[in-house]
């Protein structure tokens, strides 16, 4: 597995190995031992899985206090262009994004640890969205910000995505207070 440290620190794009033969294709998508060996050390807890036609955007999620979750993303079927938003009072990149495509054919995974809110839009039809949380979900501690806010200017790729009501009713970013601090590590 290739691992490298995106621009805006605590994300990750882990490339696995893939061992492609006549049948198809096997790579293991997590191994605990591997993943932290490359600093990745959260005990997941929850595994979900999504399913969106093209054009749907889901984000930009995050659970807060003691609900926080670290996720690890990855695409089955179809493609995404997924996105991270630093969300850490006190980071040098606070308020930035971070955003790369994630599809069935580079099966990428993408690392977002506490402290970033996500989202991605899907790209294709019939794409299947899996990951796995370090926390179980709770609605009581949902925060959201707005996909399209002015301040994060994030090129989804798309447009006029497909939303949730809840999604369109998101904060706006300038009026949000973080509970997130950064932890210089
Ligand atoms: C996220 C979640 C939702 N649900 C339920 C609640 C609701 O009825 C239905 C759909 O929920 P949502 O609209 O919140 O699903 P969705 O918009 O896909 O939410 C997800 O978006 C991506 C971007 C993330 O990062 C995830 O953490 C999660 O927030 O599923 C659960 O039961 N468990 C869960 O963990």
């Amino acid at each position: 597995m290739e691992i490298i440290d995106e621009p805006i620190k605590g994300l990750k794009l882990l490339k696995p190995k893939v061992f492609g033969d006549h049948r198809g294709y096997f790579f293991e998508s997590y191994n605990k031992k591997t993943f932290e060996s490359v600093g990745i050390n959260d005990e997941f807890v929850q595994d979900n899985q999504s399913f969106s036609q093209k054009n749907v955007l889901r984000g930009l999620h995050f659970q807060t206090d003691e609900f926080a979750q670290a996720k690890l993303v990855r695409v089955i079927s179809g493609s995404v262009y997924d996105v991270a938003l630093d969300i850490r009072k006190g980071s040098p990149t606070y308020g930035k994004t971070f955003g790369v495509e994630l599809n069935a054919t580079n099966q990428y995974q993408f690392y977002v640890p506490v402290g970033f809110a996500h989202g991605f839009v899907t790209l294709e039809d019939n794409t299947v969205f899996a990951y796995k949380c370090s926390n179980y979900y709770s609605p009581g501690h949902e925060g959201g910000i707005m996909y399209n806010d002015p301040d994060l200017n994030i090129d989804w790729k798309v447009d006029n995505p497909i939303l949730s009501e809840k999604d369109r009713e998101n904060e706006v970013f300038k009026l949000f207070e973080s509970p997130f601090e950064y932890e210089e590590k």
